[in-house]
């Protein structure tokens, strides 16, 4: 039983929820029913554990761990890259696996002026502009793949897993940008002011995902 003020977690909704949450189980964290992909509670305490937990959008976990409403935080690298947050990375978790690609039709060819549709403009800019090309860079919130289809762009910047939305759409991953997993992190204040619950944490998360990759 903890006695000690409870540690802030976001956690995100939506993909990575689930494999997030085992991990916790995994790590011997009773966090309790009420901490659901199936919850509509934005909030759930873990009295026994001295956990709190925030449900909240994977784009917004390093916003709340920045600003310190949150002491810790669960969020993918791909979020992390685009949304440049002063917080420290602890950890990677490995889970929910991705890469950040470069897409477009199988005969696409250079163009004057070329425009590239995506959800990460932060990634898109900073991986082109270390190439060394100028593109115009087009921000949208979902449904990337649909630009090149319609004209709008000539390639995309997006998430790709299996490749299955990429194949439908008759597009090809021309380049990988950089592969993602997602990580564990802390907002610096608390990794100082509460070191020893986090770093309590991290450990047993730590080997938990020690574990996994021992078995792959
Ligand atoms: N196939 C995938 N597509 C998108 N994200 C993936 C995929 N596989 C793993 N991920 C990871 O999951 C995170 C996205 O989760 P999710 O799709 O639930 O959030 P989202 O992009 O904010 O979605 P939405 O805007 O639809 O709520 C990404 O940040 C990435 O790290
Ligand atoms: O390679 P795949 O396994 O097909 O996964 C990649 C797709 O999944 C994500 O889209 P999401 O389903 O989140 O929808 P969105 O278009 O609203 O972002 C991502 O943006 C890709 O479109």
């Amino acid at each position: 039983m903890a006695e000690r003020e409870p540690l802030v977690v976001a956690m995100p909704k939506g993909r990575i929820f689930d494999e997030a949450l085992l991990l916790l189980k995994q790590a011997g964290l009773s966090v309790g029913t009420d901490l659901s992909a199936d919850s509509r509670k934005l909030t759930v305490e873990v009295p026994e554990e001295a956990l709190s937990f925030l449900m909240v959008k994977p784009m917004d976990v390093p916003t709340y761990v920045e600003h310190g409403v949150a002491d810790l935080g669960v969020v993918g690298k791909d979020v992390l890259l685009e949304e440049e947050r002063d917080v420290y990375e602890l950890l990677d978790l490995g889970i929910s696996p991705c890469r950040i690609s470069v897409a477009g039709s199988r005969d696409w060819k250079q163009v004057f002026n070329p425009k590239v549709a995506t959800k990460y403009p932060r990634i898109a800019d900073r991986y082109f502009r270390e190439k060394g090309q100028q593109v115009d860079v087009i921000h949208l919130n979902g449904s990337v793949e649909l630009a090149p289809l319609i004209g709008l762009t000539d390639r995309i910047v997006d998430i790709v897993s299996t490749g299955r939305t990429l194949k439908e759409n008759g597009l090809v991953e021309l380049e990988e940008i950089t592969h993602v997993t997602s990580r564990l992190i802390a907002n610096r204040a608390s990794y100082r002011l509460k070191s020893s619950a986090v770093n309590e944490i991290v450990e047993r998360l730590a080997q938990v995902v020690k574990g996994k990759e021992g078995s792959s």
